[in-house]
């Protein structure tokens, strides 16, 4: 076979067939006995052509009197590929281009005229190149589907939409990632560089190598010997945000084949343990034979239906990956026919990935990690399920992570990944913790087991029950690198009965009150909402500037150490302070945009220690500007988006 008819046969299964142009193509090279040059060239014509197949068409068809689309397959698919070259391939001359599609056209159709059209078409084509006037659509121009070029351009705008698909038509780096259980990657580079491949260090991530001219990349004794695996630093990013620390147990609940695995095991040296499930039977396989080239014990491989539930699984894995199916609309650049794909079954898509999302989140144990991720750039598969999931579940929250490169969103715990911003692959990634204890106060009475009025012995009782469940987060807590035992409630006594239960903020913790985060929600989002419930006091002649509120109706307070608000951007004391040391604008925001521990108690407290207004911080005249005004219905459910929350339920009357 030679190398344009490999490339008809890939394109032509791929439309009939419904076939991956790069899994079918790498099965047909590897049968048809081409050199590296001729495979080379089939895979540029086959990828080539997908990537510019609609514009092609365009073209085609201002030059053909039968319509392409109504051609048959091989014919359409022979003049594509002479076309590619014509228009996008500068060493191909153009008579051979029109030659060998010629052939192809006169050996692949049973029509005896389709060699003739082709023939007529092309030499049209060759003539009038240098007049083509490129499409002003952008679906057209870069060859991606209406809908799709729509959906990107109403996120992006058009401009940087325009960026995203020119970015998709791009060569995708082959980026190895380092098995730095069995070498460093100055050692794997320099093997590399040994048999003959181009190696360059990834800009930003470390232990990952760009590589080119590598032939086949099986048959180099670095890959045979286990040194790396291939996997787009997007992926990589993905595992190195969940954070994983030795001696972790991790669950990878769609695990084919294998490189977020692969990745976990390796973040743990080896130290860890990971399941790695699959629906798929005959993908097993690749999981198993992957850990076993890369000589990674810890990793075994179960068949798992991630949507129905185990119960050996429930609360029992630190680590819960769920890199779930998904309509891989950000690799296009891997896989240029991704995007020709029917849309109508990618909408059933997020029922499944809710559905995964939802089961596997049972077999997080409390104070654990739960990572969503996609390689997909549609938010009705990311973030929108996310979102979802959390209005949902209490017990889970958004948790920022640093990670190496520069990604909007990482502090906030979900990050989208751009191959026209960033170079990888589109990957969406969010990083959920399963909070060890979810506590909504019960106004003027309590929160979690304890009650106020209880004696020391009741209240000891309690606590007690607690301890258990707080041994078990203990453990997570020092796998995560927390060391200590959690933070525990503080209760205190006034005449052998309780009057004071309070709770400081930490990772896995929440508190709630009517569904808003009492220790995550930012105080000057926080504080209007609440003051539509209940009158409050401060300790500032500000209000938005309190340190310490009471809310005496319902029996809350809420401190903070540090005070910040985005006003305090405009005063020049706070600006002096943040410019001294930039980090310090950090600091302020860490200790004093949400509070820090949330207390129910009796009246009698604040009775004895009432609560005096000082001067507002940072010298300024002081003018207080908290409008005590209910907030609207939007303001409440943009907060309640933002903080990922259920909007409070409109309380019946009396407000
Ligand atoms: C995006 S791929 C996973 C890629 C893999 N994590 C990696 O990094 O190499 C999604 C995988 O989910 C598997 N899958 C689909 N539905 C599933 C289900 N209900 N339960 C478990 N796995 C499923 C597919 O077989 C596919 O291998």
């Amino acid at each position: 076979m030679t190398a344009r008819e490999v490339a008809l046969q890939a394109l032509v299964a791929c439309e009939k067939q419904g076939a991956w142009s790069d899994g079918f193509l790498k099965k047909t090279l590897r049968t048809a006995g081409l050199d590296s040059r001729d495979a080379a060239l089939a895979t540029r014509l086959c990828f080539g052509v997908l990537q510019n197949q609609l514009l092609l068409d365009y073209y085609l068809n201002q030059l053909s009197k039968v319509d392409v689309g109504k051609m048959e397959a091989t014919v359409r698919n022979s003049l594509r590929i002479g076309a590619y070259q014509v228009l996008f391939l500068d060493r191909i001359p153009n008579h051979a281009a029109v030659s060998e599609s010629v052939n192809l056209a006169r050996k692949g159709s049973k029509n005896p005229r389709s060699a003739g059209l082709v023939n007529g078409v092309l030499r049209a084509l060759v003539r009038q190149k240098d007049q083509l006037e490129p499409p002003e659509d952008p679906a057209l121009r870069y060859s991606h589907p209406k809908w799709l070029a729509e959906t990107f351009i109403c996120r992006l705008g058009r401009e940087e939409a325009e960026q995203l698909m020119a970015a998709d038509n791009d060569e995708p780096p082959t980026c190895a990632q380092v098995n730095t259980t069995r070498a460093t990657a100055e050692q794997v580079a320099e093997a590399l560089r040994n048999e003959g491949v181009e190696v360059k260090f990834h800009p930003w991530l470390p232990d990952c190598l760009l590589l080119s001219h590598t032939g086949s990349l099986e048959e180099l004794s670095a890959f045979r010997d286990g040194l790396f695996y291939i996997q787009d630093a997007a992926a990589k990013l993905a595992v190195l945000a969940a954070d994983l620390r030795d001696g972790m147990n991790v669950l990878d609940a769609c695990a084919a084949p294998g490189g977020k695995s692969f990745a976990a095991a390796i973040a743990m040296q080896g130290r860890g343990r990971v399941t790695s499930c699959d629906i798929h039977p005959h993908k097993m396989e690749l999981i198993l034979a992957g850990a076993k080239r890369l000589g990674l014990d810890s990793i075994s491989a179960k068949i798992l239906d991630a949507k129905s539930c185990n119960g050996e699984f429930l609360n029992s894995f630190e680590t819960v990956i769920a890199d779930v199916p998904c309509s891989g609309l950000g690799i296009i650049r891997k896989k240029p026919d991704i995007r020709y794909k029917d849309p109508k079954p990618l909408e059933n898509l997020p029922r499944v990935q809710s559905a995964i999302l939802e089961n596997v989140s049972c077999y997080v144990k409390p104070g654990g990690v739960l990572l969503y991720a996609t390689c997909t750039l549609l938010e009705r598969e990311n973030e929108d399920i996310v979102r979802k999931f959390l209005d949902k579940h209490k017990d889970f929250t958004l948790e920022g992570f640093e990670i190496p490169g520069d990604f909007d969103g990482a502090k906030d715990g979900m990050v989208t990944c751009w191959p026209h911003r960033h170079g990888t692959d589109g990957f969406f990634f969010a990083k959920l913790r399963r909070m060890r204890g979810v506590y909504e106060i019960r106004p003027k009475e309590g929160f979690g087991p304890f009650t106020l009025g209880m004696t020391e012995k009741e209240a000891d009782t309690a606590r007690q029950q607690l301890e258990k469940s707080e041994k078990a987060a203990a453990e997570v807590g020092r796998l995560f690198g927390r060391y200590g035992a959690p933070e525990s409630f503080q209760l205190e006594y006034q005449d052998g009965r309780l009057s004071r239960i309070g709770l400081n903020r930490a990772s896995d913790l929440r508190v709630l009150y009517q569904g808003m985060d009492l220790m995550r929600t930012h105080a000057e989002n926080l504080i209007p909402i609440l003051a539509r419930k209940a009158d409050f006091r401060c300790d500032c002649e500000d209000p938005e500037l309190g340190s310490t509120y009471e809310f005496p109706e319902l029996g809350l307070e809420l401190w903070r150490e540090q005070v910040y608000h985005p006003k305090l951007l405009d005063r020049p004391g706070f600006q002096e302070l943040i410019q001294t040391l930039p980090e310090n604008l950090e600091y302020e925001q860490e200790h004093g945009w949400c509070f820090e521990q949330v207390w129910v108690q009796s009246s009698d407290f604040r009775e004895q220690y009432p609560l005096e207004p000082g001067p507002a911080p940072y010298s300024c005249p002081t003018r207080p500007v908290l409008i005590h005004h209910e907030p609207t219905a939007e303001e409440v459910d943009a907060i309640s988006k933002k903080y990922g929350l259920i909007p409070p339920k409109p309380s019946g009357g009396g407000e």
